[in-house]
């Protein structure tokens, strides 16, 4: 009674054939033109409330953040991610005080090891390093694929397993293969057309369809995570954490059996939530942003004069030299909010029967954060459709950000990666663009901006032609 209005579903598949599963994006914004900001759809015979528009997300996320935090559970991603029920990591963790405990000491530990500090600052320009040759090899050449390379998607693997193992792989190494491509290729099952038909009919989960290949994934994804987990055991000096495994452990050990939530499964679990969160995001941030740098290249080169003077005489950029960047800043955050990465943020669920502008919604329903109606909503930006640094720039040229800029969503569950993501984007992106000039090349035909629909959404493929300045 009261629950949010939406098309009528039909028996088994919901309103799932009213969707183009391939990208049920514009289907979702056409719903909200029919039925408004708070609609409800089903899954099959589950009900989800889609939430639109800055005003209606706001007020569940941030104002009514404990009714509308809890994660769905007994979908595609819980049966194919989870190893052990009491174990579910951080992003798909319920909103109880084991998530909280387990987020906090993810915050704290990637502070530790250096967010925010010079440390982790450091870490990232090495990385750099590698992208650099890569691309100094390419010079003159077109690059056909940068996606096909996977250099973004290795550079952002291997910063976070910096943090994760002390470590980090040669880009044709067996282990560093493996990973990228596993959160690659599974975050475009999970919310797409397989992830919607296995969470809509249950009856054909067992059968051969593409989703077992994500099963499959990370099973072996485990038994690595396994294997990473017990040869460092091998080496660790307790109370002389080199890394996020053993600061682990050291909590472990510090809080004996207290029944907290810290536990050999939990820490798999995050180690997994953490690779997989820290690397496709950014990286196909990396290649939206180049897209557009390529196609916009007045941008391009005013980005360019403003490093060559802030950065004239320095030898690399830190982040702090980003308060002297306003352009830069706008152009990476328009290039973020057009990227759209996570296009319906993970997906919440209320964790009581609860209210929202005006309807009734029960305890366990699915609610999907429509993240893309917000950073294309008309009357929040100066161009709500067109990529233009301008959305976050005032009159006088100075740096804003805008409320509805919530790519990495908002209220408690926000993203944990945030602060080492601006670090990244930031670093990779000045010191490439100080370098390098970046062309559409003449033969690569119009642009096509729309993205591959996913979890995270990656740019369509394309070609790069790289000179140096
Ligand atoms: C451009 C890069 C990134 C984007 C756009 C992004 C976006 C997001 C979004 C939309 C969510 C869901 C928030 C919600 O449920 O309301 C999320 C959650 C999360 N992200 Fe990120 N993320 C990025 C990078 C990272 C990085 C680098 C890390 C790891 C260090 C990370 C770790 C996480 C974790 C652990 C969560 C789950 C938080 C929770 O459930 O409490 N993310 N991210």
């Amino acid at each position: 009674k009261n629950f949010p209005p939406g098309p009528r579903p039909i028996p088994i598949f919901g309103n799932l054939l009213e969707l183009n599963l391939e990208n049920p994006l514009a289907d979702l914004e056409r719903l909200a033109k029919r039925y408004g900001n708070v609609y409800s759809i089903f899954i099959g015979p589950r009900p989800a409330v889609v939430i639109n528009g800055l005003q209606a997300l706001k007020e569940a996320l941030v104002n009514k953040a404990a009714d509308f935090s809890g994660r769905p559970q007994d979908q595609m991603v819980n049966h194919a991610v989870q190893v052990k029920a009491d174990a579910p990591g951080v992003i798909l963790a319920g909103y109880n005080p084991a998530w909280r405990e387990q987020r906090r000491f993810g915050l704290m530990t990637l502070r530790n090891f250096g967010l925010g500090k010079q440390s982790m600052e450091e870490r990232i320009l090495g990385e750099i390093e590698r992208i650099l040759k890569i691309l100094e090899q390419s010079i003159g050449t077109s690059i056909t694929d940068p996606l096909k390379s996977l250099m973004f998607h290795n550079a952002a693997s291997n910063i976070i397993c910096q943090v994760l193992f002390a470590k980090r792989f040669d880009y044709d190494d067996e282990f560093m293969k493996f990973f990228v491509s596993l959160f690659h290729e599974t975050s475009k099952i999970i919310n797409g057309r397989w992830g919607l038909i296995y969470d809509s009919i249950p009856m054909v989960r067992n059968l051969p369809l593409p989703f077992q290949k994500a099963f499959k994934m990370f099973k072996i994804s485990h038994e690595r995570r396994m294997e990473m987990l017990a040869e460092n055991k091998k080496s660790r000096v307790p109370g002389k954490p080199r890394h996020f495994i053993d600061s682990y452990l050291d909590e472990m050990d510090k809080r004996g059996d207290d029944g907290s939530s810290f536990s050999e499964d939990q820490l798999c679990a995050f180690l997994l939530d953490l690779h997989f969160a820290g690397t496709d995001t950014t990286a196909n941030t990396l290649l939206a942003a180049f897209l557009y740098l390529m196609n916009y290249p007045h941008v391009q080169e005013r980005c360019q004069q403003e490093i060559d003077k802030v950065l004239d005489g320095k030898d690399q950029v830190s982040f702090e030299d980003r308060h002297m960047m306003p352009y830069v800043q706008a152009v990476i955050h328009e290039s973020q909010r057009m990227a759209n990465t996570v296009p319906l943020s993970v997906f919440h669920c209320t964790t009581k029967d609860t209210e929202l502008m005006g309807y009734s919604i029960p305890r366990g329903t699915t609610i999907i954060p429509n993240l893309t109606s917000v950073l294309y909503e008309e009357g929040q930006w100066k161009s709500a459709h067109e990529f233009n640094p301008e959305n976050f720039l005032d009159e006088k040229g100075e740096f804003v950000k805008p409320e509805a800029f919530m790519p990495f969503s908002t209220g408690p569950r926000m993203c944990l990666g945030e602060g080492l993501a601006r670090m990244e984007l930031f670093l990779i992106l000045v010191t490439l663009l100080r370098r390098f000039k970046f062309i559409w090349p003449e033969d690569a035909g119009e642009p096509d901006f729309t993205p591959v629909y996913g979890t995270t959404q990656t740019p369509k493929p394309y070609s790069m032609k790289v000179q140096l300045r």
